[in-house]
């Protein structure tokens, strides 16, 4: 099988993903993210794609979360964009690493005060027994943060560092293309899916 240069897979996505922030009419970013607990009982649940090169796939999230555990005690992670006015799939597997603290920082910054405040105040996954509690919890930051609001160190972001994509787009009569990269040392290797 020949073995394709490391920015192969990654080409793909840079036009898919172009396509899809042109044509769709919400979140073109967003991608379901399954992880698995320590039994291997998976859960799925959209987060936004925030950056991306041929390092990996990178979303923020509460590190406590159900989420944030699931993957510190096991990294290997799934994602899928569904973009359905282009009838098309990306799957990509791999394994999350967190992303440096300056990453985080940078991008922590960019958010609105509203979104800053609420990674401080949201226990996230935890029970909450009313709405009242988190918006008391929201003005006890907004108080403690009157400037600046800066990064919750429960807060960051991970890196999806892929070892399989797949596309998939819809033909006629369910006669789908569907074709797979698998990383193989530097490089990759390639070839179709029945669909
Ligand atoms: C379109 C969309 C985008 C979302 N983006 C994020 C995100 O980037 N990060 C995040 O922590 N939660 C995001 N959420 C909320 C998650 O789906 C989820 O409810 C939350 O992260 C808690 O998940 P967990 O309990 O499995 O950890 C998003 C939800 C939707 C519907
Ligand atoms: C709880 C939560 N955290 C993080 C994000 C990521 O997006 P943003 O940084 O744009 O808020 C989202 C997006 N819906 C979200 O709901």
């Amino acid at each position: 099988m020949t073995i394709l240069p490391h920015n192969a897979p990654f080409t793909r996505f840079a036009d898919w993903f172009a396509e899809a922030q042109a044509s769709e009419p919400n979140d073109p970013n967003a991608m379901a993210l399954a992880t698995a607990d320590a039994d291997g009982a998976p859960s799925l649940r959209v987060v936004l794609l925030k950056a991306w090169d041929e390092r990996g796939f990178v979303f923020y999230t509460n590190l406590t979360s159900q989420k944030g555990r699931e993957i510190a005690a096991n990294p290997r992670v799934h994602l899928n964009f569904h973009w359905k006015s282009l009838q098309r799939q990306v799957r990509i597997g791999g394994t999350a690493a967190l992303v440096i603290e300056a990453e985080a920082d940078a991008y922590f910054a960019t958010r609105p005060r509203e979104s800053q405040l609420g990674a401080w105040a949201s226990l996230q996954s935890a029970p909450l027994p009313d709405r009242a509690t988190f918006e008391a919890r929201l003005a006890d930051y907004d108080r403690q943060f009157p400037d600046v609001v800066p990064r919750p160190p429960h807060w960051s972001g991970w890196r999806v560092m892929p070892a399989r994509i797949e596309y998939w787009q819809a033909r006629d009569g369910r006669w789908h293309e569907r074709e797979a990269y698998l990383r193989a040392g530097d490089g990759w290797t390639h070839g179709l899916v029945y669909p």
